[in-house]
């Protein structure tokens, strides 16, 4: 069999690329598909106190652990499973659980900075990049870091304004080059999803 095909979808914080991911899967009738979160490779932080935890820059790329997500990548290429981590948002370090992944043909990734590392933007077949003003953005992330990452009002917007609003800005934005797909979240995209599904179809049927 050839090697699996690798999708990598980089947006801002909150700006759909979970959704539009559940958009293509759906559109596609995809099933033998492995999701992977780069939020799950952030580094473990259990020895620093949470006080520390609060003060780290989490939209740098230097916080997440790329030499395992490209260890693991290399390995899902080969078709060996892999044992990932999870990340726990609320205690700010990954959590005991571990992930026991098994090989698929299609592997996407979805993160932040995942368009950001050179090594990693390498092994990917389609490059996506979700778009959404920065307002937009703000107001998601704040509804759902506060239903779903037990985030305070006052930790949020603190957090937004030190790191994750410059940081974005710093390197974050600047990967929507290395897109072969820019997806904008604040309109219909019905398009742009049905074309990168086209794409994937006709990349599997090459590879038959
Ligand atoms: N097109 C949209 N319209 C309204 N809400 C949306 C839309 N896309 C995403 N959301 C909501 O915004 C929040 C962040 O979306 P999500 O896909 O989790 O972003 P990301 O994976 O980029 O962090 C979620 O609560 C999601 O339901
Ligand atoms: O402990 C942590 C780790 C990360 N974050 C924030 O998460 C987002 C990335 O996740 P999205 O699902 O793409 O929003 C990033 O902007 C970090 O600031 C965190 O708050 N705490």
């Amino acid at each position: 069999m050839d090697k699996p095909l690798v999708i990598l979808v980089a947006g801002g914080s909150a700006s759909g690329k979970s959704t539009v991911v559940q958009e293509i899967l759906d559109k596609a009738g995809l099933e033998d598909v492995i999701i992977i979160n780069h939020d799950d490779y952030y580094l473990d932080q259990k020895d620093l106190p949470m006080e520390k935890r609060y003060l780290i820059n989490y939209d740098h790329p230097r916080s997440l652990d790329n030499e395992l997500l490209y260890k693991d990548i290399k390995a899902l290429l080969n078709f060996e499973p892999i044992d990932k981590p999870v990340y726990d948002f609320e205690k700010f370090t990954r959590s005991e659980k571990i992930e026991h992944v098994l090989p698929k043909k299609i592997i996407i990734i979805e993160g932040i900075l995942i368009l950001e590392n050179p090594r990693i933007r390498e092994l990917a077949d389609i490059s996506i990049f979700v778009e959404l003003d920065d307002d937009t953005r703000f107001i998601r992330r704040m509804l759902r870091d506060m239903k779903e990452r037990g985030r305070s009002l006052e930790n949020i917007v603190l957090q937004y304004q030190k790191t994750v609003k410059p940081m974005f800005h710093k390197y974050i934005k600047p990967t929507k080059r290395y897109a072969d797909v820019l997806i904008p979240n604040d309109t219909k995209h019905a398009i742009a999803v049905d074309l990168i599904v086209a794409k994937i179809k006709q990349i599997l049927g090459e590879r038959k």
